[in-house]
């Protein structure tokens, strides 16, 4: 493979994500030829750098509009810009951490995390320099040698994220990455994806379905609602930040969590009926 090498990547680089979806409509046919809207006419924008959540109850649309963003579904009506380009296919622009860990199991987390940059060519000594950096950052320097079968939960999300940034995305997409880890293993990570966001600047869409991890992490919560799924509500979040576990005690937090829960038990209730 040819090798060239590139100037040093700062952890604190700005890149830009603006990511635009416009009039987005996405339907799916199943075998007897039904025409099933899952999405219809959703718009929104989000603006470079910041962290917006997509929040709604179970089967409203939530990952169809976040993988038509990564472009695996293609829009049956509508576009997603991302950075003023068309999306038509994945892209190295965009980052994804699923809720299944998205590690190569054959792999070690070194060669998980050093996968990309291998892609694009880059020098073995400028690989081993960012890989390095990139894993004490989220205190994986140590386990560079574990396999993804060797790590707990944690471990195998925190090199997931690492895997994603490491290639300087646009904007990170992440469905649900943390509801398979306990609730102390998922507030670590909740913490230490806020401040590595705070480093990197880069542009977050975050799918969740649980308000408090949606309070605590957005700017923006963009509530869905159900048949077909929608934009049912544009949530702006006004916590100061750095924010804290301990903030979701507060007053304000529990304010804001308790208007979010009235938006969207109304869509729960709906999409419990059919
Ligand atoms: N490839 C597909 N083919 C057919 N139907 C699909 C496909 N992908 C998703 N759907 C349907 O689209 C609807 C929305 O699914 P989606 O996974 O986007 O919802 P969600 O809000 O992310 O749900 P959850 O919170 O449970 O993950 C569901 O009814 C699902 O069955």
């Amino acid at each position: 493979m040819q090798e060239i090498a590139v100037e040093s990547q700062p952890l604190t680089q700005l890149t830009y994500g603006l990511v635009e979806v416009q009039d987005l409509s996405v339907c799916f046919t199943d075998k007897s030829q039904n025409i099933n809207t899952v999405v219809d006419k959703i718009n929104f924008t989000v603006e470079p750098g910041s962290f917006v959540c997509l929040l709604g109850p179970s089967g409203c649309g939530k990952s169809t509009v976040l993988n038509t963003i990564a472009g695996f579904i293609k829009p049956t009506k509508g576009k997603i810009l991302v950075d003023e380009q068309a999306v038509t296919k994945p892209g190295a622009d965009r980052g994804f951490v699923f809720q299944q860990y998205s590690l190569l199991p054959w792999k070690t987390v070194f060669q998980n995390v050093e996968f990309g940059l291998r892609i694009k060519g880059i020098a073995k000594a400028k690989r081993q320099e960012l890989v390095a950096e990139y894993l004490n950052r989220v205190g994986l320097y140590n386990r560079r040698d574990s396999f993804p079968h060797q790590l707990s939960g944690g471990m195998k999300q925190r090199a997931s994220i690492v895997r994603a940034l490491i290639n300087s995305p646009s904007v990170l997409l992440m469905d649900e990455p943390f509801s398979a880890l306990d609730a102390q293993t998922r507030h670590m990570m909740q913490e230490l994806l806020m401040e590595i966001w705070q480093d990197f600047k880069t542009t977050v869409i975050f799918v969740t379905h649980d308000i408090e991890e949606a309070v605590l992490l957005g700017d923006r919560i963009l509530v869905m609602g159900v048949n077909p799924g929608h934009i049912k509500e544009d949530i702006a979040i006004d916590l100061k930040r750095p924010r804290h576990i301990d903030d979701t005690l507060t007053p304000e937090f529990i304010q804001i969590s308790r208007q979010v829960l009235a938006t969207i038990r109304e869509e729960t209730l709906k999409s419990m009926e059919c």
